[in-house]
């Protein structure tokens, strides 16, 4: 409950409280109508036939208003819980990502796209439709306890023994919830493997071993979706069944009380007809109850996603603290058994532009990762201006990755240059001139739309707009990471002269940069059979 107040709104869930008490009526309506119609046929009475009907005409038409009003709570709740339930689990895809962790795109999305959505309906629904239900079988248990007592005790201890049906399959319903979630979670994943590496698929010709596989993981979601649907059928249907007989057990007792002057026929049909109202809503009530505890492991994740949101905000720092200049000494590095760096010294100082060079594999974006705490030493030691604790929101806010492939967004050029952020149109003309990006501007507009990966621009306008980002935020390292790697040698040359030109710290990794642009750099850094050698060290080195 405090999850559908939270995400929600309180506002929403008063609005069907006071929506399902309207129409929780029902509960005495039509028995209430009937009881009159009769007793006025059997009075011979056209005033209390009139006045049976009249009732049932105006209560029904506050039954109806009622439910539109309660639907229309119960739609505006469920918007709000999805709204804020789905932007709670990107948030937390973000943050994890800020903090250097793993959180997987396909979990994300699969979580957000099969598990929120049996929240909204086994979650939220099921709490709603189980408290609907139970006001209105306390409606009409009143209703028949006014009516005659000892029948009405009758008829409702009859009811709630078919509480205990649905009792019997929650077990069952719960394992096939699962099974359908993990399921689906493994063809979520799947799939998106399979679209974004369709060009791979094509290319080999293997569509037909990937079509195959993929039906394969559909074929297997959809078996354990079939599963927890007749899971939930054969419970729903067993208490249908059960209650139905078991209310024709207390007719049979109200048959003699009717025999032996007790009670009316009038109010016996009453009677009876209301207790409908109690054990049908009753065993919905159980039915819904049990769905809520398909949800269980989904809201346990959930309330830890909410906490390490929490966690993060708290503990999300604004300090101005600087991380230049960055040295590292002494620094090994071993994934299991494999020592991937030896004992290296690296400094990055304000304003330097160094070049990160090495063979595939030989561990450059180790490196990187080390710099951008990704990843721990295994030995030696790490300082960001002159101190080894720095928290990594801090190192991440003083650093722009220029990547190769730059994430270009189906939006305008102004928002791929802003990521929505204010700036100064001074600063963003600054930004715009520095990384060669003026002609274009003036060319195409701001508002223009680059396109899906930004396909209405070059590789190299594209380039651009990723280091005119970096340059707009004015962080002290820019890190470029093999950023002209794919790109002709005259558009190459011109990012890299608007590197140079800019007063940041840059570290350039790359593969292999010719002998005479070495002379571009304050310092080279090269790794070779997991050693780091660096060139300006030698030089200092050998002027010492
Ligand atoms: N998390 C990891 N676990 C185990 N081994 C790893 C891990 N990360 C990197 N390695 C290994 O460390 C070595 C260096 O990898 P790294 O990615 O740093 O190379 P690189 O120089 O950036 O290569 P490339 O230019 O091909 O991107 C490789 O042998 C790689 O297999």
């Amino acid at each position: 409950m405090k999850l559908m107040i939270r995400h929600g709104s309180a506002k929403y869930v008063i609005f069907v409280f006071i929506g399902l008490v309207v129409t929780s009526i029902e509960g005495f309506l039509l028995p209430e109508t009937i009881r009159l119609v009769i007793k006025g046929l059997e009075n011979g009475s056209k005033q209390q036939l009139a006045f049976g009907v009249g009732f049932g005409i105006a209560g029904f038409l506050v039954v109806g208003f009622g439910g539109y009003f309660y639907q229309y709570s119960i739609s505006k709740l469920i918007k709000n819980f999805n709204v804020g339930v789905k932007s709670t689990v990107y948030e937390h895809h973000v943050h994890k990502h800020q903090k250097g962790s793993e959180s997987r795109s396909s979990d994300v999305l699969s979580f957000i796209q099969n598990d929120i959505k049996l929240l909204g309906t086994n979650y939220v629904q099921a709490w709603i439709i189980a408290i609907q239900t139970i006001v209105l079988a306390i409606v009409a248990s009143g209703y028949i306890l006014f009516t005659n007592l000892v029948l009405g005790v009758i008829f409702i201890v009859f009811a709630l023994v078919t509480m205990i049906f649905p009792k019997l399959n929650q077990k069952k319903i719960e394992r096939s919830a699962k099974d359908w979630s993990k399921a689906n979670e493994d063809y979520t994943d799947e799939l998106t493997e399979d679209i974004k590496g369709v060009e791979t698929i094509i290319g080999y010709q293997r569509e037909q071993t990937f079509f195959k596989r993929l039906k394969s993981s559909v074929t297997n979601a959809e078996v354990k979706n079939v599963k927890m649907t007749l899971a939930q059928t054969l419970a729903s249907l067993t208490s249908y069944v059960a209650s139905h007989i078991l209310s024709l057990i207390p007719v049979f007792i109200g048959g003699f009380f009717v025999f032996n002057g007790l009670l009316e026929v009038d109010a016996l049909v009453a009677v009876y007809i209301a207790s409908d109202r109690i054990a049908n809503p009753l065993s919905v009530a159980a039915e819904n109850i049990n769905k809520l505890s398909t949800t269980r492991s989904i809201r346990k994740k959930l309330s830890k996603i909410e906490e390490e949101n929490e966690a993060f905000k708290q503990n999300d720092i604004h300090s101005l603290e600087t991380i230049l200049p960055l040295e590292i000494y002494n620094g090994s590095v071993q994934f299991g058994n494999k020592l991937v760096l030896d004992s290296f010294n690296l400094k990055i100082d304000v304003g330097e532009k160094l070049l990160l060079l090495g063979e595939s594999g030989s561990g450059k974006t180790t490196i990187l990762n080390l710099i951008q705490q990704n990843i721990p030493l295994t030995d030696g030691k790490i300082t960001y201006a002159g101190k080894s604790e720095r928290s990594t929101r801090v190192i991440n806010r003083n650093i722009s990755y220029i990547r190769q492939s730059p994430m270009i967004f189906n939006d305008t050029l102004a928002f791929n240059l802003t990521l929505g952020e204010d700036f100064e149109s001074e600063e963003l003309n600054q930004a715009i001139k520095a990384a060669g990006l003026s002609s274009v501007v003036k060319e195409k507009g701001l508002d223009f739309i680059v396109g899906e990966n930004g396909q209405n621009l070059s590789g190299g306008q594209n380039q651009r707009v990723e280091i005119a980002r970096a340059i707009l935020r004015k962080r002290e390292l820019l890190i470029a990471d093999e950023v002209t790697a794919a790109l002709d040698k005259e558009t190459a040359k011109g990012i890299h002269e608007t590197l140079f030109s800019l007063p940041q710290a840059i570290i350039e990794v790359s593969h292999h940069v010719k002998e005479k642009d070495l002379a571009n750099y304050d310092r080279v850094y090269e790794i070779e059979d997991k050693k780091l050698k660096s060139t300006a060290y030698l030089k200092e080195l050998a002027t010492e």
